[in-house]
Order: structure tokens, then sequence, then C-alpha cells
């Protein structure tokens, strides 16, 4: 079967997750709830972002988020709509959110449940004056059994899972069309906002990345900050038919990663924000935990690859709520090289010899 040929089941989301937890005959229920309770939140915020500046009643813009970064109206408006949606659920034991520095606590007043909600609430928010695509971005991880049994109360190291420990993942892309990309852990599947029945509907039952590509995704206006495997990669992608890599590039920097990751997912590609020397208290510019984990997951579950360069991205063990970490994903191959572009010397840089003629004019 392929994506959007007339044999695809027209399922809504429901419909999709029903049919997932017969795979599960003791599972409660809870996760397809608490994934449909994200799916609101994500169709009430593709309302608000499709009116532009029509939108009313955002608070005041002007604030600073824990990073550091503006808070755009819609990034707080974002955020409430998630928290709101999906605090009283009962499905939670916490959340927390890029636009909060802690973690939020289930209110006294509703009930607990046994998972951890992570999300980014409008990615690529700087480009919302510019009408260009953006998305809110989740993850689900289990709550420790301490934190659900009572014994203690919330905290960042609840959160601290690898991204190997994701339940589910997935974001929602408010581009011309609003979609759901979602991972259950069975393949990555994407959903069309039908406007009408407002419904997310199956459309894409099967994404997978193609292995190999000739389009690549970075901010080059970074390059004299990066490390030499990157830049060795990129001058190759550049040299294009008569480089090493014997074959021309294209190249996108949308500066949306949500945009940028469904590119790669429809049509393949890799995207890279490597480490650079920018700054060097920031190791990369994406968040671990509800940036390029949940990337990472829906990748993975598409047949790619998603790696800090070093290592796979699924298996570090975050350290902070909102750490930041270099982020390569997109077609297997590519992701591959350049990982062994880190791990392997660069092929300009010889071993200096040991009897090397000296001169005051050596460069
Ligand atoms: O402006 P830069 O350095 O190109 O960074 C763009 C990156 O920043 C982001 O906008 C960060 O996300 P937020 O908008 O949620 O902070 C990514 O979506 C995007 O890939
Ligand atoms: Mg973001
Ligand atoms: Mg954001």
């Amino acid at each position: 079967m392929t994506d959007n040929k007339p044999d695809i089941p027209r399922w809504t989301l429901t419909r999709y997750l029903i049919e997932q937890r017969r795979r599960f005959p003791g599972a409660s229920g809870d996760l397809n709830a608490l994934l449909l309770d994200i799916a609101l939140a994500c169709k009430a915020i593709a309302r608000i972002v499709a009116r532009g500046a029509l939108a009313e009643g955002g608070p005041a813009a002007g604030d600073t988020n824990v990073q550091g970064e503006e808070q755009k109206p819609l990034d707080v408006l974002s955020n409430q709509l998630f928290l709101r949606m999906n605090e009283w659920s009962g499905h939670l034991a916490g959340l927390a959110s890029e636009e909060m520095e802690l973690p939020q606590p289930i209110p006294e007043a509703y009930p607990r449940g046994k998972y951890l909600l992570v999300f980014d609430p409008l990615d690529g928010s700087s480009n919302i004056d510019v009408n260009v695509a953006v998305g809110s971005i989740f993850s689900i991880l289990r709550a420790p059994a301490e934190l659900i049994a009572g014994e203690h109360e919330l905290c960042e190291a609840d959160f601290l899972q690898p991204g190997a420990a994701q339940v589910a993942a997935g974001y929602a892309i408010y581009g011309p069309a609003t979609m759901l990309v979602l991972t259950v852990g069975e393949g990555t599947v994407g959903f069309t906002l039908d406007p009408e029945l407002g419904e997310f509907l199956l459309t894409h039952p099967a994404l997978r990345v193609p292995e190999q590509t000739r389009e690549f995704a970075i901010n080059s206006s970074n390059s004299r900050f990066w490390e030499p495997p990157v830049k060795r990669y990129v001058d190759e992608c550049l040299a294009g038919k008569v480089g090493a890599r014997g074959k021309d590039f294209n190249m996108r920097w949308i500066a949306s990663m949500v945009a940028e990751a469904h590119r790669i997912l429809m049509r393949g590609g890799v995207f890279l924000y490597p480490r650079d020397s920018k700054d060097v208290s920031k190791p990369g510019r994406l968040r671990l935990l509800y940036e390029a984990n949940p990337i990472a997951l829906l990748m993975e579950q598409a047949g790619g690859r998603a790696s800090t360069g070093r290592q796979p991205m699924l298996g570090v063990v975050p350290s902070s709520l909102h750490q930041r970490i270099p982020l390569v994903f997109g077609s297997r191959d590519e992701v591959e090289r350049i990982e062994r572009y880190h791990h392997e010397p660069a092929p300009d840089v010889a071993p200096a010899p040991l009897f090397a003629p000296r001169s005051l004019f050596r460069d």
C-alpha cells in the first residue's frame, strides 16, 4: 500500500488508535485518550494560527522564556491550550514545556495518571509573522512508578529519560493543510485535518524516509562555527557531481524544524543543526526532550535515522529538562555518513610526518 492511493482506509484518528489498541488487549485506553486530547489542543492551535494577524485575545508579547528567547503571543497561547486540554484528563502525572522553566504538576483537584507529556507548543514561531508553516511537537513518557504511587512530588528528574523510552511522539504542522504525524511505536503515520468535519483523517498510513537523498538542510550562515566533520559533509554536497559525492545536491532551510521534518518524511533529505562554536554555552540549538527526541522517534519509525552526529539520539540520557543537543536526522545513508565523518579523521588532515622539512614559510 502506498500513500495517498484510494486503498487507504479513511480512518479517523480515533479509529486508528482503536485499531492500534487491539495489539494490546490489556491496555486501559489511557494513551488513546491522551493522544486525542493532544490532537484537540493541536486543532485549537491550528484555528488560531490560521487566523494570522486577525487572531485576537493573545496575551501581550515581550516576555522571554527559560531559553532567553522572546515569547510570541502565540507561543504563550499555544502553551496554555496544551495545558488546558491535558492537565485535567486523568491520564497525566505531569507536563513540561519549552515555554515553562519548571515541570507543571497536575492540579490537586484533578486525578493523576501514568504518563508524562513534554511539548514544544509552537515550533518555528519566529516564522509566524511571515506566514510560514509552524507546528507543535510532543513526546509521551511513562511516569516513574514512585511518582504514580505519590511517593514524591513531580520533579525534573522524572522527565530525564532517553528518547528510546518514549511511548508515543508526534507533531502537528500548521501549513496550507493541518496535519498530525504520529508514532505509537508501530511505524509513522500521517493524518490530515478535514476542516469541515473537524477530524484528523488517515492520509499517510506508512511514511517511509527514502534511504538516499540529494537534499540537505542546514543554516549555512553558521558555517564558520561548524566542526570539521560538518564542514566536510556540506563541502562535499556543495561540490556536486565533480566532488567526492559524484552527484548534485539541493539545499533547503525553512528555519521551522517541524516543516523540515515533514518535508523529509514526505520525500527524504537530511537536516543538520550541529554543534557549533557560536556560543560555547550551547552545545546545539535544539532541545533534546521536546524537539530532538520526538522527531528522532518519528524518523526511526519511518526507516530514517536521528543522531547527535556522534551517537544515536534515542540513546542519549538527558541531563536537564531544557538541555540542547546537536541534531542530525533524515535519510539513513546520509545520517550514517555524517556519523562516520565525526568518528574518522578528516581526509585532508594527514598525520604530521616525523621528519617534516622545516621552513619559515610553511603554511
Ligand atoms: O534561526 P535558526 O538558527 O536558523 O534556527 C531555526 C530553528 O529554531 C527553531 O525555530 C527552534 O524552535 P522554537 O521556534 O520552538 O524556538 C527550529 O524550528 C528551527 O529549526
Ligand atoms: Mg521549537
Ligand atoms: Mg517553540
